[in-house]
């Protein structure tokens, strides 16, 4: 059956792979809108100050459990944020027990509350080394911070100077590259045979640099890595629709306040968590790749990070177009929905 004919769509219900629920009025604002449709979520830990510790990790789990609306089921995986003085037991204590999925690298500088991430790979090398023996993922972001590389060769880059690199050194260490927004990455990472993956972004599978820049500077589209050529986008799309189970959803939904996007020096992020499901259906659709969804939302995450996949299923439905709400309140001021610029007509199911 033509995929262009398809009004319904059940799927085990999907996780999210790399998340920003933040903390306080914005954690309780944002996390119904990630736990309506998914079940889990590898929780980004670029909190200030960051978490860092397994005890810090294990503190942030109960925060987001009690911010949960009564009648939602949603499980957290935690991760550390790595800094130079991470201490390699704290980090296999954290794994080994449970309370950690993962180490997350952010090159010091490279994006949102990053300033206490990693200067000298060399500094992490004893923590790097641990997680290689007992099998623990570093998530990375993927762009060098040097101010005299271009920010939209930046990705490319980390990947010639730090990840093959860091590929060599440590084979064993298991890897995601988080928010992967080039062909180059996409081509690195089906260069590996085994222990690489990649996130991909819902807004990256819509928006090329453009978005940001013509006719005005449209700071909801302004996120790090920042958006690339459209040659990347498409890059993007096949690799999401290939099947291949190196590539899976990490929304990377990143809210911010409307007033800290809306100024001379805006935050870095697109809260997409509220469509992130009806876009994707979109983009399959559009690809006519609709029966690979389940796929990219819902299998190759939990395969990487083994774990089961959910039992649960969701049922998508196409429909006539509806509106998203433009925003989401929270206590603090509105935070704007990523807007794709087309019209949505799946919704997940009630
Ligand atoms: N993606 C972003 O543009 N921003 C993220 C940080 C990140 O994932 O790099 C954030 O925390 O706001
Ligand atoms: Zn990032
Ligand atoms: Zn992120």
């Amino acid at each position: 059956m033509p995929h262009r004919s398809w009004t319904r769509l059940t799927l085990r219900r999907p996780d999210d792979w790399h998340l920003h629920l933040r903390d306080g009025a914005m954690l309780r604002a944002v996390l119904p809108h990630t736990a309506r449709d998914f079940a889990r979520a590898i929780v980004m830990p670029n909190l200030v100050p960051p978490v860092v510790t397994a005890a810090q990790a294990a503190a942030y789990r109960d925060r987001i459990l009690a911010a949960l609306p009564e009648g939602l089921r949603f499980e957290p995986l935690m991760t550390l944020y790595l800094t130079e003085a991470t201490d390699p037991d704290d980090v296999a204590h954290a794994f080994l027990s449970g309370v950690a999925h993962a180490v997350k690298l952010y090159p010091a500088g490279a994006t949102t509350n990053s300033h206490a991430g990693v200067r000298d790979l060399d500094k992490v090398r004893p923590v790097l080394e641990r997680m290689a023996e007992i099998g623990m993922p570093l998530c990375l972001h993927g762009e060098v911070t040097d101010s005299e590389v271009d920010i939209f060769d930046r990705e490319a880059v980390f990947i010639d100077r730090v990840l093959k690199p860091l590929r060599r050194r440590i084979p064993d260490l298991r890897l995601v590259l988080e928010h992967v927004t080039t062909q180059d990455g996409v081509d690195f990472v089906r260069d590996q045979p085994k222990n690489v993956a990649a996130t991909i972004t819902t807004h990256h599978l819509v928006i090329n640099r453009n978005a940001i820049l013509a006719g005005g500077i449209r700071p909801h589209y302004y996120c790090l890595p920042v958006a690339k050529r459209e040659t990347h986008r498409i890059a993007l799309v096949q690799a999401a629709v290939s099947g291949d189970r190196r590539f899976f959803l990490g929304t990377d939904s990143a809210p911010h306040l409307d007033a800290a996007k809306l100024q001379p020096c805006g935050c870095a992020g697109c809260f997409t968590a509220p469509v992130t499901m009806s876009i994707l259906a979109e983009v399959f659709e559009a690809a006519e790749a609709l029966d690979q969804l389940e796929a990219f939302a819902s299998l190759n995450g939990p395969r990487f990070y083994g774990l089961p996949p959910n039992e649960e299923r969701i049922t998508l439905v196409r429909g006539e177009p509806w509106s998203p709400p433009a925003a989401v309140a929270t206590d603090e001021g509105p935070v704007t929905v990523f807007d794709p610029g087309f019209p949505l007509h799946w919704q997940v199911g009630s």
